[in-house]
């Protein structure tokens, strides 16, 4: 499976904007290089402006939800469509959606574990429903939030689950850089699945974002990754072969003992 990430600088609370650069940006990954399946980041639609999101956020998913369905649709590719800020029943949630070739909706998922440390608690709910695994072109795959990363009895029910791929679509700061990369390599390994990632670069509100989006193989090694400053399109193609064999090497699923586990 061929992928392309973008990894951009967010306009924050201009979802105008954020969504014909998002438009162009297809376009022309579609021309260069054929993905079989693109990324974007978390909160594309406004980025961190919080005190903005009651005007800029979508409301029910739109008008997010056409617009990446008729970019799926026309340009025959699979969407993480990172996340939005997400108005719903009068809360607001970190929404993501994943779109299949077809344009149809295969997975909605709110962020469930919200970050104290840029306030999001403070303007966002928490999402209320478990992760679970989806398929693109019949390969189980899961995709969880940025601050999720930080807990991996998530990303070990996404593989419990059969998953061999995870996304990760964050706006994740620098000031944590080094948090966001060995996390990142620890999901792979401990879970042996790839894992794909889209962060933003630049700075909202005095926060500056890390980049580093990646491409993790199973074993843990860095497969492609994006600069720390620059917005740019990560590429790399993935070899899910790997898997079943990187598992039998390292039979980390058949040892385990979860009796001995209390959580
Ligand atoms: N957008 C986020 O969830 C940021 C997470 C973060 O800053 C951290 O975990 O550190």
């Amino acid at each position: 499976m061929k992928y392309a990430v973008y990894q951009t600088e967010i306009v924050p609370a201009s979802p105008e904007v954020n969504r014909k650069n998002v438009s162009t940006w297809v376009t022309e990954i579609v021309q260069q290089n054929k993905p079989d399946t693109i990324v974007l980041p978390e909160m594309w639609n406004t980025g961190y402006a919080l005190t903005e999101l009651d005007s800029a956020a979508d409301l029910n998913s739109q008008p997010t939800k056409s617009f990446l369905q008729d970019l799926a649709k026309t340009y025959s590719i699979n969407i993480i469509g990172g996340s939005i800020s997400n108005k719903k029943g009068g809360k607001i949630y970190n929404s993501s959606l994943v779109f299949n070739r077809n344009g149809e909706l295969v997975y909605q998922y709110d962020k469930i574990h919200l970050v104290p440390m840029l306030d999001e608690h403070l303007y966002l709910a928490g999402g209320q429903k478990k992760v679970q695994v989806f398929e693109l072109d019949d390969v189980k795959m899961g995709l969880i939030i940025c601050y999720d990363l930080r807990f991996p009895e998530l990303a070990r029910m996404i593989a419990l689950e059969g998953a061999q791929v995870l996304h990760i679509v964050a706006e994740w700061p620098s000031a944590r850089k080094d948090h966001w990369r060995a996390l990142q390599i620890a999901r792979a390994i401990e879970n042996q699945f790839f894992v794909v990632s889209g962060n933003t670069v630049g700075s909202c509100n005095g926060t500056e974002y890390a980049g580093e989006s990646m491409v993790i193989d199973p074993w843990g090694t860095i497969v492609a990754a994006g600069s720390s400053k620059n917005a740019e399109t990560i590429t790399a193609s993935i070899d899910l072969s790997i898997v079943p064999k990187i598992r039998k090497e390292v039979p980390v699923f058949s040892s385990r003992v979860p009796e001995m586990y209390d959580f």
